[in-house]
């Protein structure tokens, strides 16, 4: 038995997130709440729900350059220690209502310094959040640090996240505008990432195409793209004939290079057309290396469940479909391997299996 997931049954199955931002994820009600203690006035709004709307209404531009613009807000009321405590704390709670066991977080440290923090406090603050969020609610999360890829930091950030690795941060990432910001800028960074044996991931091939996805993989040695979607100007596809890989695309494919795949996001920065037409749906058939993500709740109103719903709704995608792609997510995290594998045959495949078997009768 298969039949079609509910969002409701979705939401209990035991699901890996890996590219979701903090600062893209907050409640509205605790935005307007930080702004108020801390004298922030820029909000559009201080009603809660249209807040949340707001956010929903102006992501929706069709640039990322626009949709980036609301980052403003939610990083001008992370800027004390208690607010980005706090808000970890909140992400913890909410990635665990929706049924997640695991989830890799991001932010950019250098966004919340402006009141005077330390780097090294953001970062505190944050694991501390995690921490304490993912144990009274059931959620190990793991801490990705974020450069800006149109600022000069990355280097700092990279020595961050090897300084805090074995106290949560588990990878390193670059975010931001794409166009006009190639990764190679921060070539260094990567080098020394790679010297120091460590994780990262780089937004690519979202706002800007192959060379993008190129440069990521080939000058800096990526271990996953971020988006990546663009992945499919690199695939030729007719009527009637099987789909045709250029060399990147089935580089991507021959390393089994995980692709954290963001589809609402990806149709309110215009990287996608509809869930319908996201290359998702023949990247998954051709067997790259796919998973799910949100990326930004609060400005896609979305979570995880929401994500894999409307796929299931989109490519008509059962059980085993969505076991494959967090089975995917699970073995393409930046935690160490054995705990990977305690998560996927300890909870993953258990909890997939009972969902999928669920109301029919057992075995005689
Ligand atoms: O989808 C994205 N592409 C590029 N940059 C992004 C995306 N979502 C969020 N960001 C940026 C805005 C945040 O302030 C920053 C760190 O989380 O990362
Ligand atoms: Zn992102």
């Amino acid at each position: 038995m298969d039949e079609r997931p509910t969002l409701e049954d979705i939401r209990r199955a035991p699901k890996v997130l890996l590219h979701d931002h903090l600062d893209g994820g907050l409640r509205p009600a605790t935005i307007v709440e930080l702004a108020r203690e801390s004298g922030y006035d820029g909000l559009p709004t201080t009603d809660p729900d249209s807040l949340g709307t707001w956010f929903a209404e102006m992501s929706n531009s069709g640039s990322l350059e626009r949709y980036l613009e609301t980052f403003s807000h939610t990083v001008g009321v992370m800027q004390t220690r208690e607010a980005l405590a706090r808000v970890a704390y909140e992400a913890a709670e909410d990635l665990a209502r929706d049924g997640v066991v695991y989830a890799e977080v991001r932010y950019a440290p250098e966004l919340h310094t402006r009141e005077g923090l330390t780097l090294e406090q953001v970062v505190e603050a944050v694991l501390e959040g995690f921490e304490k969020g993912g144990r009274d609610h059931g959620v190990k999360v793991g801490t990705l640090v974020t450069a800006m890829r149109h600022q000069a930091r990355s280097m700092e950030i990279a020595e961050l996240a090897v300084r805090y690795r074995d106290a949560g941060v588990v990878g390193f990432d670059i975010a931001g505008a794409e166009a006009g910001y190639p990764p190679t800028r921060h070539l260094d960074a990567f080098e020394y990432l790679q010297r120091e044996n460590a994780h990262f991931t780089i937004h690519a091939g979202e706002a800007f195409g192959l060379p993008s996805i190129w440069q990521a993989i080939q000058w800096c040695g990526a271990d996953r793209l971020g988006h990546g979607v663009r992945i499919i100007d690199d695939i030729a596809v007719a009527d009637g004939q099987k789909p045709k890989l250029g060399r990147l695309a089935a580089y991507v494919r021959d390393k089994r290079i995980p692709l954290e795949m963001c589809p609402t996001s990806n149709i309110q920065t215009g990287a996608a057309k509809s869930i319908a037409e996201h290359p998702i749906g023949l990247l998954r058939s051709l067997n790259f290396r796919v998973t799910v993500n949100t990326d930004n709740r609060l400005m896609s109103g979305t979570s995880l469940s929401e994500e894999f719903h409307k796929l299931v709704e989109a490519f008509g995608y059962g059980w085993d479909d969505l076991r494959w792609f967090t089975v995917n997510a699970m073995k393409s995290s930046f935690l160490d391997f054995s705990e990977r594998l305690e998560l996927i045959n300890g909870v993953i495949k258990p909890g997939f299996e009972q969902l999928k078997w669920r109301g029919s009768r057992p075995v005689a």
